[in-house]
């Protein structure tokens, strides 16, 4: 049991320090609670040895940074900046190379350029990367021809392989899954701040193939204007060097929980608990239960948190979350994620805005516009038309306008490869085409243009307000 008891805490505030005595924070109340989600390990004693293992492993991201990041999310619920959230669905161990990493991160900047320059706002950039290994399911199992297996939760609990062996929860991915976010992020540090990301680069994002795409195209013509742009800065004496590294933040579902636990740790500054596994957490729509184990772990650290929220949540409910994951209403904590569906959004969005704005709740707004908009194609892969993702987020941003409220900010799964997921986009891509290379082991990514194509959309979108 991990527990702090009358420490001495020292917070920082407004960059005054306080001094005080921080309460018992009891760190394991979760255990007592249902934790929907969790695999059925078959190894007791194994779990345990590996959680010690995790226990003494180094933090992968430092307190200061997750308060950096709860300061650009306090910007974003004070309407001045926006939200880019993104990444895939299911990492995979095999999925943690020097490639993928950077196709990825290449999405993410020139998605963001997009947002700053045409949507004019600053962009927080929050991967969906460096330890999205677990996946809740709707069905605990998966049945092929007569055979039943356990499904699939991620690579941080079983193989994606449709075999007995692959499919039986292996305590030892854990461990896995710590090393391949510790390298993937280790890769997107020197990415951000080794000179890739620096803005004079913004040509180089866009070559392979989705140069040729239209919305490569499109992209090209704005990374001119910000050529010519960065040598008016540096006609008048600016220093366009100050671009030369971006803020990159890891951010995953808190799913598993003695992994999420294994990494919580006491902040030496201050004395309090902090997941050390990413900058931010989220909890995800099906373990989001006021009296369950994930929003209890989740009121106990102080990371930013996302909450993602369906088109069932009433009200009610979104107030009680708030009032449990953020009692002193601090902004930039809490950032509720909607996830509707195009066809709800106009309907269920508006009450739940109103009842939190009006109970006067300092949240960041993001529209997460892929989770309620899958469906099975013939062929039977699962997919998400592009058009339904645009129009869950017109509807987003439509709702906000109405009630004068900041959208915030979009949650979206892409990958940096030209893949067949998703339907749609300036290179159209039809049902017929999504067996070409469908990649994904759970949910459908955007590819690298159809995000670009979203990215544009948004910005248009967001200068319009
Ligand atoms: O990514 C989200 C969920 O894990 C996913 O939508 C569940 O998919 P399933 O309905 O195939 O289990
Ligand atoms: C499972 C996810 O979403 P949701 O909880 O909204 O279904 C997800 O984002 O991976």
């Amino acid at each position: 049991m991990i527990s702090i008891r009358g420490r001495v805490a020292v917070r920082m505030e407004r960059g005054a320090i306080r001094y005080g005595p921080v309460s018992t924070i009891d760190l394991d109340t979760w255990r007592h609670l249902p934790a929907a989600q969790q695999p059925d390990w078959p190894d007791r004693a194994e779990l345990d040895r590996v959680v010690r293992e995790l226990a003494t492993m180094p933090p992968l991201v430092f307190a200061g940074e997750c308060d950096q990041l709860k300061e650009r999310l306090a910007a974003v619920t004070r309407g001045e900046a926006f939200v880019l959230q993104g990444g895939d669905c299911a990492e995979t161990f095999s999925g943690a190379t020097a490639d993928n990493v950077r196709n990825k991160l290449k999405t993410l900047l020139q998605m963001a350029i997009v947002l700053t320059y045409a949507g004019r706002v600053p962009v927080v950039k929050i991967g969906r990367m460096a330890g999205q290994f677990a996946k809740p399911r709707s069905k605990p199992v998966e049945v092929r021809d007569g055979v039943e297996l356990p499904a699939y939760r991620g690579d941080m609990v079983n193989g994606f392989d449709f075999t007995a062996e692959a499919r039986r929860p292996d305590p030892a991915r854990l461990l896995r899954a710590y090393h391949c976010s510790a390298a993937t992020l280790n890769l997107a540090r020197a990415f951000t701040k080794g000179g890739y990301a620096d803005l004079r680069q913004v040509h180089a994002w866009n070559q392979d193939f989705v140069a040729e795409s239209p919305a490569g195209q499109r992209y090209e013509r704005l990374a001119r204007e910000i050529d010519q742009a960065l040598a008016f800065i540096k006609a008048c004496g600016g220093d366009p060097s100050e671009f030369h590294t971006v803020e990159f933040y890891s951010s995953h579902e808190a799913l598993i929980l003695e992994y999420e636990s294994a990494l919580t740790r006491i902040d030496s500054r201050t004395g309090l608990p902090y997941d050390v596994s990413a900058h931010m957490v989220w909890i995800g729509e099906r373990t989001r239960q006021l009296d369950g184990a994930h929003v209890e772990f989740a009121s106990k650290i102080r990371n930013p948190i996302g909450v993602k929220l369906g088109p069932t949540t009433t009200p009610e409910e979104a107030l009680a979350l708030i009032e449990k994951l953020n009692p002193e209403n601090e902004p930039g904590r809490l950032t509720l994620i909607t996830r509707m569906g195009a066809k709800k959004i106009r309907d269920v969005l508006p009450p739940l805005v109103e009842k939190v704005t009006a109970n006067g709740a300092a949240v960041a707004w993001v529209c997460d516009p892929m989770h309620g908009n899958t469906f099975e194609a013939p062929s039977g892969h699962k997919t998400r038309r592009l058009d339904d993702i645009l129009d869950e987020v017109a509807g987003f941003f439509e709702v906000h306008h109405a009630l004068g409220t900041h959208p915030g900010g979009i949650h979206i799964e892409f990958t940096g490869d030209d893949v067949t997921e998703c339907v749609g986009g300036g290179h159209e891509i039809v049902e017929e085409d999504l067996a070409l290379r469908y990649e994904t082991t759970c949910d459908p990514r955007l590819n690298r243009s159809q995000s670009l194509d979203l990215a544009f959309r948004v910005a248009e979108l967001y200068r319009a307000r």
